[in-house]
Order: structure tokens, then C-alpha cells, then sequence
């Protein structure tokens, strides 16, 4: 009998942590004032894209899955921009493989709670740049054989080899990091110094952080 009223109150308390779009209705109506806005489908995107979405599967940091499902959408000027390397990558006999891309703010959320270190994760106070559309986590893949080429570490690994600069590492994996990051590098993106396999694409600062599950984005 007093579940009405309790539904309520819950639906109209304040959000806490940073200011984030969790209604679809408020991200469509963004998308019609500004096209950029819109998170496309990568795998309908960009050719010859490979996903292997690690917080789908309990392959990631935290055992568990934290997806639903697998998919990978970016802001529509960085998917661009993802699609400008995925050809410049295969002038050199290279594809794109796809780790994360757009996250919603709740799964930074369980991320931290498993691992609270600034580092690695980015904290809920202030949100990732991937809950705005704007990161993606990639390796490569060889055209030639279909299969991933030698690279510093597996995805997630938090260790030293995933620093950038790290440099104790065998002859391959240094020239296919060196290969990802320059055409990375090329079209718009910075990668994120102790992850080898992050980037951040420029202007991030003009997209709101989301919390919308990728079935709302459809
Ligand atoms: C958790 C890891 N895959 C990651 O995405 N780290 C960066 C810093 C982030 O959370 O934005
Ligand atoms: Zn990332």
C-alpha cells in the first residue's frame, strides 16, 4: 500500500556524483540539436572492425561480467576519426580490435569499487571520458593471418608493461604499440600514458558523461 508513494520519493531524489545524462529521451533530444552528439555503432561503422568487448565477459579486471551485451558506440566525429585510422591501418596491413568504447557511467562505477586506483580506473566523483563517448581501448590485428599481433600486454593488465614508455619489452610488441599510437596519433587522439591500449579523442570536453545501457541507444 505504500509502495506508490516510495516509488516516488526514490524517482525524485537528487542524482549524486558528477552531472550525467540517464534519461533517453534527454540524449535523443540532444542528438537533434546537435548531430555530434549522437553515439554511433561502430561494428555498422567502420569495416573490418573487430570486437572483443572484455566488460561483456568476465575476461577484465573485475571477473565479472559488467555488459549485458557487446557493443561499441563513439560520438559520431570520433567514430569518424576511428574510421579515418582503421584505413590508415590497413595500408600497413593492420585492423583495429576493439576492447571498449562507450561506458556507461554505472559501469565506471563498479570498475572503481574493484579497483580504486586512480591510475587504472577513473573515479566516480569525476567520471570517465569514456562515459562521454569519447575513449576507446584497441589493439591490432594482423590482415594477413586474422589474428592479434605481439603487443606490450593483455588489456587491463595494471602493470608497469602497460605504461606507454615502458621499454623492456620484445622488438614486436614495441613496433606494433609504436604502429597503433602514430596513426592514433594522426587522427585526433591522445593515449593515456599508463594504459598502452587508451586514447582519448580531442574535444571530449563538449559531450556530457551518459549513464544509458547501449540497448538505448538504438
Ligand atoms: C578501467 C580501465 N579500462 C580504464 O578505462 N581506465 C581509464 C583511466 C578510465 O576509467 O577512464
Ligand atoms: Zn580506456
Amino acid at each position: 500500500m505504500f509502495r506508490p508513494i516510495l516509488l516516488c520519493v526514490l524517482t525524485t531524489l537528487p542524482q549524486t556524483g558528477p552531472a550525467r545524462v540517464s534519461e533517453a529521451a534527454q540524449y535523443r533530444q540532444q542528438v537533434r540539436q546537435d548531430a555530434r552528439q549522437e553515439l554511433v555503432d561502430l561494428a555498422q561503422f567502420i569495416p573490418g572492425l573487430r570486437l572483443d568487448i572484455r566488460y561483456a565477459t568476465p575476461h577484465n579486471l573485475t571477473g565479472q561480467r559488467i555488459y549485458p551485451e557487446a557493443a561499441a558506440f563513439l560520438r559520431r566525429p570520433v567514430a569518424e576519426d576511428l574510421r579515418r585510422v582503421q584505413q590508415t591501418l590497413a595500408r600497413q596491413g593492420y585492423a583495429l580490435k576493439i576492447y571498449d568504447a562507450y561506458r556507461p557511467y554505472a559501469a565506471t562505477v563498479r570498475l572503481y569499487e574493484a579497483l580504486p586506483d586512480q591510475t587504472y580506473a577513473a573515479p566516480p566523483t569525476r567520471g570517465s571520458k569514456h562515459n562521454r563517448g569519447c575513449s576507446v581501448d584497441l589493439g591490432l590485428i594482423d590482415l594477413k593471418t586474422g589474428r592479434d599481433v605481439a603487443l606490450p600486454t593483455d588489456f587491463d593488465a595494471m602493470t608497469p608493461a602497460a605504461h606507454s614508455d615502458y621499454q623492456q619489452l620484445p622488438a614486436a610488441a614495441l613496433r606494433h604499440r609504436a604502429i597503433l599510437h602514430q596513426a592514433m596519433q594522426q587522427h585526433g587522439f591522445r593515449n593515456y600514458p599508463a594504459e598502452w591500449w587508451h586514447f582519448d579523442h580531442q574535444g571530449w570536453e563538449q559531450y556530457p558523461l551518459l549513464d544509458l545501457p547501449f540497448s538505448a541507444l538504438r
